[in-house]
């Protein structure tokens, strides 16, 4: 990131945003109250997207919590205060917006979950693409105890990533998981020791790999999934047609052939 940019990076009260080698942080910086998502924190968490598709060195995005919590879900005291269904809706449609946002940036996510991540702070999560917890960490979504749903995109996208059987479970019984079972139910793709240090070397593996073809496969997983196969396969087919004309390909190709390590520049 060179100083302009960083110039450009708003003041937020509840995140920071870092980047180094290629790999945005964003952390979640609310640890009183373990990260929980107010208003104001959900809006940040929106404007750091912005911040994260705007930095041209960023080629993946790593989601953190600060202290022992991910994030312990939305914040409780706002939703008690919520007066009426028009109200709760706006408040559920805020929280889909933002994860929305997460979900649909052009580049790999991982959550990196370092402790609790709770209704709201699974949902994030769940936005995210890839799920990297440490040992000590804890995922649920424990809505249906305070006589609420999963309202920032839980029921569906646990839903995808589990199958119904699975999905039901987690959300009737609202219990917590260890990470072990998380990783059984495929609910996180690896556990480690610490979360973050895991979730980098995770994205150093992918950051071997040319930028645009990652972009190009994430929209053709994620506009594949609410399709027919044939149709899915039709998108398949022009998202690898775009694959072939980019300098990448010409890079990854060539570098193979001269058996030497590629040097993608994401064109
Ligand atoms: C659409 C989305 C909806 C949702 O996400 S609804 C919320 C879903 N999440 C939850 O139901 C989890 C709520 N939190 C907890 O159950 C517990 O916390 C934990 C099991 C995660 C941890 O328990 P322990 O270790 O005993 O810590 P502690 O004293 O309860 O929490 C420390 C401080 O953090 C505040 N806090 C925790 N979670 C939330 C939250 N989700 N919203 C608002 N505040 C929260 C507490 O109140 C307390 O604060 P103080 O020190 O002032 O008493």
């Amino acid at each position: 990131m060179n100083e302009s940019m960083e110039s450009q990076i708003p003041e937020f009260e509840f995140l920071s945003y870092e980047a180094r080698d290629q790999v945005a942080i964003v952390t979640i910086r609310r640890p009183q109250a373990l990260n929980a998502l107010n208003q104001d924190l959900l809006v940040e968490l929106a404007s750091v997207t912005d911040v994260i598709t705007q930095d041209p060195e960023v080629r993946v995005a790593v989601f953190t919590g600060e202290g022992r919590a991910f994030v312990a879900g939305a914040d409780i005291g706002q939703i008690a205060d919520i007066q009426d269904a028009f109200a709760g809706r706006e408040f559920a449609l805020l929280g889909q917006t933002v994860m929305g946002e997460i979900a649909a940036l052009p580049l790999p996510t991982i959550a990196a979950i370092n402790g609790f991540a709770l209704g709201g702070g699974l949902e994030l999560a769940l936005a995210c693409d890839l799920r990297v917890a440490s040992t000590k960490a804890r995922l649920g979504l424990p809505e249906v105890s305070l006589g609420i749903i999963p309202g920032f995109g839980g029921t569906q996208r646990l839903l995808r990533l589990l199958g119904r059987g699975r999905a039901l479970d987690l959300i009737f019984t609202g219990r917590h998981v260890s990470a072990e079972e998380a990783l059984q139910l495929g609910l996180v793709n690896r556990v480690g020791e610490d979360a973050l240090e895991a979730a980098l070397e995770l994205a150093r593996a992918i950051l071997k790999n040319g930028p645009v073809a990652l972009a190009l496969a994430k929209e053709a997983v994620t506009r594949g999934e609410g399709l027919e196969l044939e149709e899915a396969l039709e998108v398949e087919a022009d998202l690898f047609g775009f694959a072939v004309t980019t300098k990448d390909m010409k890079e990854g190709t060539r570098a193979f052939l001269e058996k030497r390590a590629p040097e993608f520049k994401g064109e």
